[in-house]
């Protein structure tokens, strides 16, 4: 037995502001912050899970204080206790605790800290069966892995037993999947290059690296002024050239008219998505752009907090591709429910990337997305950001615009002890000098 015997959390914060990485017209300078769970365990081997959610700098340290509150659920549970129920597990974590829960539900602050919590869980569970997530996930039968979810409030749209259904389906052809992922990898686009703070030309600059290493998707924020998008799209279209795909993110700036004249307006740079057009909340407004916009696909997900809300968009049919957040949603239990639900309504899953550790996370998910789930590559590319990969100890590797499959044991998210240290807010070293 592996007993979980404290949980730690701490406030990570990396100064990506300085240089304005990461900067879109809404989130104008952010600094990458983590709230980072280390799950101590008595075991002899000194094993321990670890997992993070994300958020932009300040107020980490309210989603910390959400953790600390959760963790008196966790400490003094034994892993196969939880890993031989995950469901019942996720339901105790996330609703068990009314007066928690009201701080949601299922949203927000306490749904950001029971993402991290049972991330770590997740990558505790890997780490002692020696393999990556994606593989541990692979290897679990249907029935198993719908063990681990919880459909209540979609159950209206998808049952366990569609779920094993959609499962079973892909289950006869998965090794084939796996040798092809790691012969070729996964596809990727690229969003460094497009950061709305950078100037001209480091744009173009980073455009030209981007081409050289073999990217031929690329990102770029809009939102800001019309002309400037207009002229930053230019300018990237020169760059990239008429093959490349070339995404646009506005990150919730505009009302949903707004969304549909200043796309009319863009559409010139042949922009493949529109992602985040307007509020986050809003599906009968992404519904509305999309039907006005296309062939312009809609993209949202980074924002939507639950599997009820994609459960709406994807009934509403208001968006073309499911950007899901690894650690905004509830952790990889409800990741792997809306995977399901998206495979059901036929939306491909492009998960958001823009932060620290999420690229580390979602290669896991849209691996998995492949070999089991969907059973497709088409219309799906995986999301990088070429950002502070070097403070993990299993970093994304990349070749070609690819994702390569990562081996490590857990989900990839495990920090080395000497960055955890310097970004440690505000006593690392990293934040002296501000
Ligand atoms: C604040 C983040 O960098 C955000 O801009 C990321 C994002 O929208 C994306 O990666 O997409
Ligand atoms: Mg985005």
């Amino acid at each position: 037995m592996t007993i979980i015997q404290r949980v730690e959390a701490q406030d990570i914060r990396f100064p990506t502001s300085r240089e304005l990485d990461g900067s879109d017209a809404m989130n104008a300078a952010p600094d990458y912050s983590a709230t980072y769970v280390i799950l101590h365990t008595d075991a002899d081997d000194g094993i321990s899970g670890h997992g993070l959610t994300f958020t932009i700098g300040r107020g980490n340290e309210i989603c910390v204080a959400a953790v600390n509150s959760l963790a008196s659920r966790l400490e003094g549970r034994a892993l196969e206790e939880i890993t031989a129920d995950m469901g019942a597990f996720w339901r105790d974590l996330t609703s068990g605790d009314s007066q928690l829960r009201w701080l949601g539900p299922e949203k927000g602050v306490i749904h950001l800290a029971c993402a991290a919590m049972i991330n770590a869980v997740w990558d505790l569970w890997a780490k002692r069966e020696g393999k990556p997530v994606w593989q541990l996930l692979a290897d679990m039968t249907p029935e198993a892995l719908v063990q681990c979810l919880d459909f209540r409030f979609v159950s209206d749209a998808l049952t366990p037993e569609e779920a094993i259904a959609l499962l079973r389906r892909q289950a006869p052809t998965k090794a084939e999947r796996v040798a092809q992922l790691r012969e070729h990898g996964y596809p990727g686009y690229t969003t460094s290059a497009g950061w709305l703070g950078y100037s001209e030309e480091k744009m173009r600059k980073l455009c030209r690296e981007a081409l050289d290493e073999g990217w031929r998707h690329f990102k770029q924020k809009v939102g800001g002024d019309i002309e400037e998008d207009r002229s930053r799209a230019r300018i990237l279209r020169e760059e990239i050239g008429p093959e490349c795909t070339l995404m646009m993110d506005a990150n919730q700036m505009w009302d949903v008219d707004e969304a549909v004249a200043n796309m009319r307006r863009l559409a010139e740079f042949d922009p493949h998505w529109i992602e985040e057009p307007t509020s986050p909340d809003d599906i009968l407004g992404h519904a509305e752009i999309r039907h006005r916009l296309a062939p312009i696909g809609v993209a949202t997900g980074e924002h939507c907090h639950n599997r009820v809300m994609f459960k709406q968009l994807f009934q509403a049919e208001a968006l073309d591709f499911c950007q899901l957040d690894a650690a905004r949603l509830g952790g990889l239990n409800e990741v792997l429910v809306v995977l399901l639900l998206a495979a059901k309504y036929g939306i491909p899953v492009c998960p958001h990337g823009g932060g620290v550790g999420l690229c580390e996370y979602t290669q896991h998910i849209s691996m998995f997305d492949y070999i089991a789930v969907s059973g497709s590559l088409e219309g799906r590319l995986l999301e990088y950001v070429d950002h502070l990969h070097e403070h993990f100890e299993a970093p994304v590797q990349i070749h070609r615009g690819h994702y390569r499959v990562p081996d490590a044991p857990g989900y990839g998210v495990t920090m080395k002890a000497a960055s955890l240290a310097a970004h440690r807010y505000p006593d690392g070293s990293a934040w002296q000098s501000a």
